[in-house]
């Protein structure tokens, strides 16, 4: 089977919980090339975290599998690197240390001077180098999410996952980190998977988004490509002509189309089913 160019490789992807209830999401496929970004977006509860678990190697599908680079993922490895909602740092160690704690698993053979100098790099990329003496409980929530993603960044993953990482911070913090975020990746050609309930978000951030429909039973819906030319900035993305063609896309699938295949999921009509490709304003065709 040839799989060795694709970055990743995600098949038939199942998981149930309960053994007497649908499962939660089934046929789940999809690829991703490196150094794309491609955020995800459903109604609560289809399975979004569960999928980003799998792909961290936190959970284990019922069926099909996905493959990074050729090699099944089984397990967390520091090949990825992923940002929760909650940024879990820990409490007691300084914001150096804990970046510091993640450089020293990925580099055990590093020297102490290797991984502070490392450590304060990244830090520096998301503007935290005046806080790397403070503890956690000292932080705002945007700083604490920036610990999180400079913490991610700095083990070099080759694919960062990313849970909602701007959920719970306030629009003008959410702003500056998305942007800094554009920046590293574009910087580091990061390949991401990324959990988002923000359209806006999606847009400016991703090269595509998948759409999934509700659970139980829930697919991979679509995939919509994002037609905005790259080099977006929030503050002139609205005045693109490709806006709102996507926008209202991807709004018109939560509000009306997102619970289509729930009901022929349950019946089993989706044997075999693949998702639409759509390019907004452009085009759409059946992959
Ligand atoms: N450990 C678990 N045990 C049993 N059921 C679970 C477990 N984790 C998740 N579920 C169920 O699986 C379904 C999918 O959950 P998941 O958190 O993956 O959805 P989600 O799309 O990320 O939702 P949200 O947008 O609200 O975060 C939900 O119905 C949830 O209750």
């Amino acid at each position: 089977m040839q799989i060795e160019n694709t970055f990743l490789k995600v098949s038939n992807l199942s998981k149930s919980y309960k053994a007497d209830a649908p499962p939660v999401f089934e046929g789940i496929d999809f690829e991703i090339e490196k150094g794309e970004f491609v955020c995800i977006i459903g109604h609560s509860g289809c399975g979004k975290t569960t999928i980003l678990n799998v792909l961290a190697g936190l959970e284990e599908a019922t069926g099909g599998n996905a493959i990074m680079l050729g090699k099944r993922i089984q397990g967390p490895g520091l090949e990825r690197g992923v940002v929760f909602q909650g940024h879990a740092l820990m409490p007691w160690m300084t914001v150096l240390q804990n970046v510091a704690f993640a450089v020293k698993s990925k580099y055990p053979d590093w020297s102490k001077e290797q991984i502070t100098e490392h450590s304060k790099k990244y830090l520096a990329m998301v503007g935290l180098v005046n806080a790397e003496n403070k503890k956690p409980s000292e932080l705002s929530g945007g700083m604490k999410q920036r610990v999180g993603i400079a913490r991610a960044f700095a083990i070099e993953p080759k694919m960062l996952l990313l849970d909602e990482p701007f959920g719970a911070l306030d629009a003008l913090t959410r702003g500056v980190i998305q942007d800094e975020l554009l920046k590293i990746c574009k910087e580091t050609n990061q390949t991401v998977f990324m959990i988002t309930h923000d359209v806006d978000e999606a847009i400016l951030l991703s090269d595509k988004i998948m759409l999934m429909s509700n659970g139980p039973n829930a697919r991979i819906a679509e995939i919509v490509v994002n037609t905005l030319p790259k080099g977006r900035k929030r503050a002139n993305l609205h005045h693109d002509a490709m806006y709102y063609p996507m926008r209202n896309h991807l709004v018109d699938f939560l509000v009306n189309r997102s619970k289509d295949l729930q009901v022929k999921g349950a019946k089993g009509e989706l044997d075999g089913y693949k998702p639409v490709i759509v390019l907004p304003g452009v085009d759409a065709v059946v992959a």
